[in-house]
């Protein structure tokens, strides 16, 4: 029996993209199934100057391909999967988490180093995202964090024609756009932990579509799904959005899983760490005790603080 899908898709050269390679291993797996692209236009991709973190409202990117789906406009769409809100809207269901290569962060340098030592004294680095600034500044007190937004192809030109000397990115989009011989080096994930649900894509739809459900999750990862199942339930445990200064890493081995995470200020100042092990079969008891060990060892004093500064309007970090 032939079927047709309807895929939304974002129009940035990176969900594009994304969404190719999940039509790709749609097809393996069911070459009856055709597949038809949507493209929808997002806040996020209109937006180019909201400082994210300061949004109170996640879900800038994928917002509106959620509603897309609702009104049964497309079947499914393709999510990098830390974009996502933790909070799932609802009649909405991740059907698969795919299995993830890359969630590792890396840093593009304009003279190629191979570590974050060998930057200069005071480079300037690129990002916005507070996760990232507070571990750069946790580990290199000197480094000026510069703001940057814009699609990963962007944020490169930035770095080629502006005064940058370096930027952070996450790997996966980089290897996804065949990028990586712009990457300098890569940051070891249990080091410098990468966004919860980092690298990995995830394949929306809606509950009670049984026949796509179907289909999609066959190209459902088991490892994967556990393990940005403990990461994302960090951010869940902790009540805080895709924009904290939290970072967290998952590695699933067979029954046992390792779960690490962090939070930070923005200043780099104060950066709590916790890592646990557990089983497998239970990601989310793992993801909430590691979020309460981090709130108990005074993550709540900095989500409390980042909450004032915030209401501030402050997002000069
Ligand atoms: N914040 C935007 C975003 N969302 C997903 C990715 C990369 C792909 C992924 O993490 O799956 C990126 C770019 C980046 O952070 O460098």
């Amino acid at each position: 029996m032939s079927r047709v899908l309807t895929v939304a898709t974002r129009r940035g050269d990176l969900a594009v993209v994304q969404t190719q390679s999940i039509i790709a291993a749609i097809r393996q797996r069911h070459p009856d199934v055709e597949v038809r692209i949507r493209e929808v236009t997002s806040e996020g991709d209109r937006d180019r100057q909201t400082i994210l973190w300061q949004l109170k409202d996640t879900g800038f990117f994928t917002s509106r391909l959620e509603d897309v789906l609702l009104a049964c406009e497309a079947d499914f769409a393709v999510h990098s999967f830390k974009d996502l809100p933790t909070r799932p809207r609802e009649g909405l269901t991740v059907a698969a988490v795919c299995r993830r290569r890359y969630p590792e962060d890396c840093v593009l340098a304009r003279e190629p180093v191979g570590s974050l030592d060998a930057l200069g004294a005071g480079a300037r680095v690129g990002t916005s995202s507070l996760r990232r600034g507070a571990q750069l500044r946790h580990l290199r007190g000197d480094l000026e964090l510069v703001p940057i937004r814009g699609n990963v192809p962007t944020r490169i030109g930035k770095l080629h024609d502006g005064d940058l000397d370096a930027i952070v990115l996450a790997r996966a989009g980089i290897e996804r756009l065949d990028l990586a011989a712009e990457i300098s080096f890569v940051f070891d994930p249990h080091r410098f932990l990468p966004a919860p649900a980092q690298g990995a894509l995830a394949v929306q739809t809606r509950c009670n579509d049984e026949a796509t459900n179907e289909i999609v999750a066959t190209l459902d990862d088991p490892p994967a799904r556990v393990a940005t199942d403990a990461e994302r339930e960090v951010l869940t445990a902790m009540k805080c959005g895709c924009h904290a200064p939290v970072g967290a890493y998952a590695e699933v081995a067979g029954d046992e899983m390792v779960l690490a995470a962090f939070i930070a200020e923005p200043s780099g100042c104060r950066l709590l760490r916790s890592r646990m092990a557990g089983p497998s079969a239970k990601p989310h008891e793992l993801g909430r005790k590691v979020a309460r060990d981090l709130l108990d060892a005074g993550g709540r004093e900095i989500l409390d603080e980042l909450e004032k500064d915030r209401d501030k309007g402050d997002g000069t970090t």
